[in-house]
């Protein structure tokens, strides 16, 4: 196996008015090709934070952490990420096909290679067909496609998702959780999710890093024995049920540690 993103003794805090704010604490992660990862906990146990220095967003206060075998920066700039936040962010007076072009446009790709990689990933994500409309004739789960092929477009091994489905309502979103799982089947891509749903972390995920607050850490790190082949109803079955207690206990942990 191939560390795609190798994170040990990682601390952040962020020096505010109020004083220092531990976001990070002691972070140790391993994150292998091909691995589905989930970060869940509650808000402000520092999953952005996490997914933002995996970025090169946010730096860390101390510790090492590698992207792709060499820095955060480097990885940023060799585009070797994708990253799609929690809000779609299009924009409305460009198209569709105009807003998953906008990232190619300032790599200075040629025209052609723009639109071959625009036909690609709108068909990745089930938008062929949809070039020529503008975002507000989209519904938000169609918006939230458009901006995962806008950061597929980049043609990344490694896509950094920032609670996605975050704003969507539950059919919608276990419509998109499907789909991503058969895009991430299909592309043999390595994701990095951040969610606050059990549900979501353990029906799409190979790993499950459930963090606690105060100041952020790993309670529990679960690797997951479902197969990769996942129907929805997936979601009945003990072995489902058995991963998501074990998540909920983790959650639970990390909270009596913050009284
Ligand atoms: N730029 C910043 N300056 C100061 N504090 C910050 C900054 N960014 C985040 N924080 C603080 O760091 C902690 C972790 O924030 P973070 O956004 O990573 O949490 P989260 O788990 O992603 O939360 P949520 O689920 O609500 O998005 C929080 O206490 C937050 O207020």
């Amino acid at each position: 196996m191939t560390s795609v993103i190798s994170v040990s003794d990682l601390s952040l805090t962020f020096e505010t008015n109020d004083g220092p704010v531990h976001a990070l604490s002691k972070i140790d992660l391993e994150v292998e090709k091909g691995d589905f990862v989930s970060f869940i906990g509650p808000s402000g146990c520092g999953k952005t934070t996490l997914l933002r220095v995996i970025a090169d967003l946010e730096q860390p206060t101390s510790g090492n952490i590698s992207v792709n075998g060499t820095s955060p920066e480097n990885a940023r700039k060799d585009r070797a990420y994708g990253y799609v936040f929690q809000a779609a962010g299009l924009y409305p007076w460009r198209t569709i096909a105009k807003n998953v072009a906008l990232p190619l446009e300032i790599m200075g790709l040629s025209r052609q290679e723009q639109e071959r990689r625009i036909r690609k990933n709108l068909e990745l994500v089930n938008l062929a067909g949809f070039e020529k409309k503008y975002p507000w004739q989209l519904s938000g789960g169609m918006q939230q496609r458009a901006s995962i092929a806008r950061a597929l477009a980049l043609e990344p091994d490694l896509l950094l998702m920032d609670e996605p489905f975050g704003a969507l309502d539950e059919i919608v979103r276990d419509h998109l959780n499907e789909q991503l799982l058969d895009l991430w089947a299909k592309t043999e891509k390595t994701v990095v999710f951040v969610t606050h749903s059990i549900p979501e972390a353990v029906y799409l995920s190979t790993k499950i890093v459930v963090m606690s607050p105060r100041p952020g850490r790993i309670e529990d790190v679960i690797v997951s024995d479902l197969p990769r082949e996942r129907p929805l109803d997936i979601r009945e079955t003990p072995e489902f049920l058995s991963l998501a207690h074990r998540v909920r206990e983790g959650l639970r942990a990390g909270h009596s540690y913050e009284d």
